[in-house]
């Protein structure tokens, strides 16, 4: 009998049913059961019944209805005669060892009752309870009562009884009679319904117990009836309130498995089903209702749209086959409200200040609770299970336990996909709780808004609040990585894009958001190693996503075919305008932000390197600028100190969108082109790169894709993708590093006299500034100021030659 229930394929549980099921009041417990047919036998007391504070107190606290011996309602002793458990109830015997649970799937349970290790076969003369007078009995009652029992279940006197087993079925379906349960009570919604087919007995024991079930199983199938199509449609189409037959309605939830609309049915079918390995550790760590709330697992790409489409408002198919999405108010980022837990293990290593704000313990608690508590409310959340870095010795197994189909595909997408095979006992590492569309409470203390997002190092998790940016999981990720990877494991994180030529040359491309990292890393004559994300180890270079996240303003097939033609089934479009008769995305139209945004699994590119790894050191580092002000040349040639000093200033524009708040080109410094994503001090990152730049000697340049001509405000224009492309091409084919180099003054920078492809003109900004010299020279020098004012900050750290390598005025 080891595993009597695992055989006969009984959940753990049966929550799943529980606000659609009747139940049975037996000594200590509630099991659960379908209503039956009537049987024409006169209705006995009920004989016993004893509710058990455990129970309650259990089913409270944290919807855990496990039976085990230190756990739960557990002491609850096994019925002191069978007469408690009614005429012609038997013991059936000892499971071989204690059952942890004595809940089951209800057709199990028709027959079937545990209390510890003992097993019993029903008698008749139990009557089906609804679990809502149960929960109005428990919350009438604090102490066991007894008397109050048959009060609540004379209100429940036309539930049907239980036939016996081995009673033949009446020859017509039998009405529940007076019942007042209709089905939008008893399957209400979308969830929670499960097949009325008798249980699968498989048991390995002994004859006798074999015979004994085979009996129970005969005695079942006259009730059971197969599933139609149009039974499933007669119920869907009919009004909500109208009487239906017991038959009817077993029939209507058999349905299930034969339907992909779910929109009415649980996700999960119709097989009774033991608890899964994530089931139980989510509900164990996070105290997820498993029960109640259908846990969505590596869920498909087509199952996500599916639910996407039923269940998110702004949801749709565009004409390529992407899914495009809606983020609700919070369209970019919000690092005002990113916060680290200050807990003993990291506190001391990580980077406190404006990026890394301190979040307590007790705070981290409440969000967490809060967050966790919205996905208990779901009827449906999503696990996505996937690795953070491509190179085996240091991935992270990163779990997503979210409640919007929208999130797990992104998810899906931007995490590396794991095999099958390594899907089965996947262990997190770390897991995000995503509860973004419920806000935080504004009012605990330490909380300045209702968006919270907040990474706890010690507990290896992180929990969202108040906003549904699906930005802010990949970053969060990131920022995990920003920390493992050199306290860990002496390993450089990068903001950056890579790609490799054909003779294995790899280039790195750091930059801010929104200053070319994506676009630029999809070259026709590159292999993509990825787009955003990567670590430099002591053996090359890794990816971190399995995924990229483009920007799609303006976006256009000639201008970037590969990330357009990227845009296709299975990836996620964010907060774009359509057209809702074609279809047709307007990548032109801003009404919802300027971040518009797709995310596609990174083997959407057609030349990508799978995998997203190199074994060689970088050639060639590319840091790229968005320069609002046209002051930066379009390419610079970088020494190694150059390299350092604008690595960690970081001079870029923020770029409207990405962060909530930005709505134009704003100067900024970002250390290591990465500041919102740094756990650890810039200095760490910066020395650690100096050493690798010594080691491996890569070739450095500065390129701005920003504007020329004259600053942003005042009329200049971005720099044309075509010739930042140009000036790519030449750094690879070795043509730029041939050509003569001038001085820049001011920016102490070395810029090529000429580029194959570019026009020699706007390789000089000053060249090309449309209005005075005075001008143009005082906007050069404001912007070295700033230059000189932001590095006061670290050039404690830094040696003189670093700090030489700035503007100079
Ligand atoms: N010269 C240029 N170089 C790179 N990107 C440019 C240039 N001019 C305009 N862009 C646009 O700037 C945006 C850069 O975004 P993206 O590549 O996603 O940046 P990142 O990956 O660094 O966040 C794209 O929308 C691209 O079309
Ligand atoms: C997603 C982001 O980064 P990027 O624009 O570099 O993709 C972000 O900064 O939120």
């Amino acid at each position: 009998m080891a595993t009597l229930a695992r055989a006969v394929n009984v959940p753990k549980s049966p929550g799943i049913l529980r606000r659609h099921c009747f139940g049975i009041l037996v000594p200590g417990a509630l099991a659960l059961r379908r209503p039956a047919p009537a049987v024409p036998v006169n209705p006995l007391p009920i004989q016993f019944v004893r509710d058990d504070p455990g129970i309650a107190n259990c089913r409270r606290r944290n919807g855990c209805k496990r039976i085990t011996a230190n756990h739960g309602p557990c002491g609850c002793e096994p019925p002191a005669s069978l007469t408690e458990l009614g005429p012609n109830s038997q013991e059936l015997g000892l499971a071989a060892k204690p059952l942890d649970y004595y809940y089951g799937h209800r057709d199990f349970l028709d027959h079937f009752f545990f209390v510890k290790s003992h097993i019993f076969k029903l008698g008749p003369n139990i009557r089906p309870y609804s679990t809502r007078a149960l929960d109005q009995h428990r919350n009438q009652t604090s102490a066991t009562s007894v008397s109050s029992f048959p009060r609540i279940c004379a209100s429940r006197k036309s539930a049907p009884l239980l036939p016996e087993p081995g009673v033949s079925a009446p020859n017509t379906p039998v009405s529940v009679p007076t019942c007042t349960r209709m089905p939008s009570e008893d399957f209400d919604g979308d969830e929670n319904i499960r097949a009325q087919s008798p249980p699968k007995m498989e048991y390995s024991n002994t004859q006798e117990q074999q015979v004994q079930v085979q009996q129970v199983q005969q005695s079942y199938l006259p009730y059971y009836q197969p599933p139609r199509v149009s039974n499933l449609l007669q119920y869907t189409n009919r009004p909500q309130r109208s009487s239906t037959s017991y038959f009817a309605r077993a029939r209507m939830v058999s349905m299930a498995p034969g339907s992909v609309n779910r929109t009415s049915l649980h996700p999960h079918g119709v097989q009774p089903r033991e608890h899964t390995e994530i089931e139980q550790e989510l509900h164990d760590k996070a105290h997820i209702d498993y029960d109640r709330v259908a846990i969505i697992q590596h869920p498909s790409v087509a199952a996500l749209y599916e639910d996407a489409l039923v269940y998110e408002t702004g949801t749709a198919i565009t004409s390529s086959g992407a899914l495009t999405a809606y983020s609700g108010e919070k369209t970019g980022r919000s690092p005002q409200d990113k916060r680290i837990v200050e807990e003993p293990g990291s506190k001391d290593e990580i980077w406190w200040g404006p990026v890394n704000k301190p979040m307590s313990p007790e705070v981290w608690r409440i969000n967490r609770e809060r967050a966790v508590d919205y996905l208990n409310t779901r009827n449906r959340i999503y696990v996505v299970d996937g690795f953070a870095g491509w190179d085996v010795r240091y991935r992270i197994n990163v779990r997503v336990v979210c409640a919007r189909a929208y999130h797990a595909l992104f998810m899906r997408n931007m995490l590396i996909r794991p095999k099958p095979e390594e899907l089965v006992h996947f262990e997190p590492h770390y897991t995000i709780y995503n509860a973004g569309s419920f806000p935080a409470n504004r009012f605990t203390t330490g909380m300045t808004s209702s968006t919270s997002v907040a990474l706890n190092f010690a507990e290896k998790e992180m929990v969202i609040l108040g906003t549904e940016y699906a930005g802010e999981m990949k970053k969060g990720i990131f920022t995990v990585l920003f920390y493992e990877m050199p306290v860990k494991h002496n390993v450089l994180t990068l903001h950056s894009s890579a790609n490799e030529g054909k003779n294995g040359d790899v280039t790195l491309f750091f930059g801010l958001s929104g200053t070319g990292k994506t676009t630029l890393s999809a070259d026709p004559n590159r292999a993509l190693i990825g787009d955003d994300e990567h670590c430099w180890t002591d053996t090359g270079v890794f990816n971190i996503e399995g995924g990229c996240y483009a920007k799609c303003v303006g976006l256009s097939a000639e201008k970037e075919p590969d990330i357009y033609n990227a845009i296709r089934f299975g990836s996620v479009l964010e907060n774009v305008v359509f057209n809702p008769e074609t279809r047709e995305v307007d990548y032109d139209d801003v009404t919802l932000t300027e971040n518009t945004r797709c995310a596609y699994p990174i083997e959407y590119i057609p030349n990508v390197k799978i995998p997203c790894i190199s074994d060689h050191h970088p050639k060639n580092l590319i840091l790229l600028t968005c320069d609002a002000s046209g002051i930066l040349p379009p390419v610079s040639k970088l020494t190694p100190e150059t390299v350092s000093y604008h690595f960690i200033s970081g001079y870029t524009s923020k770029m409207a969108g990405t962060e909530q708040g930005v709505s134009e080109p704003t100067a900024t410094f970002s250390a290591c082109f990465g500041q919102p994503f740094l756990a650890l001090h810039p200095m760490r990152y910066a020395k650690m790169l100096a050493e690798k730049i010594q080691q491996h000697g890569a070739d450095a340049w500065l390129i701005n894709t920003g504007w020329t001509g004259q600053s942003q405000s005042t009329g200049g224009k971005r720099c044309p993708l075509k010739y930042t492309r140009a000036i790519l091409d030449a750094i690879h084919s070795g043509e730029l590093a041939q050509v003569e180099y001038e001085n820049y003054p001011i920016f102490n920078l070395s810029i090529p006299k000429s580029c194959p492809g570019v026009p020699e003109a706007i390789l000089n900004p000053r060249g090309v500034w449309k209005s005075s010299d005075e001008d143009y020279l005082e906007s050069a020098k404001a912007l070295a100021i700033k230059f000189q004012e932001n590095f006061k900050k670290y050039q404690d750290g830094c040696t003189k030659e670093v700090i030489a390598a700035g503007p100079q005025i």
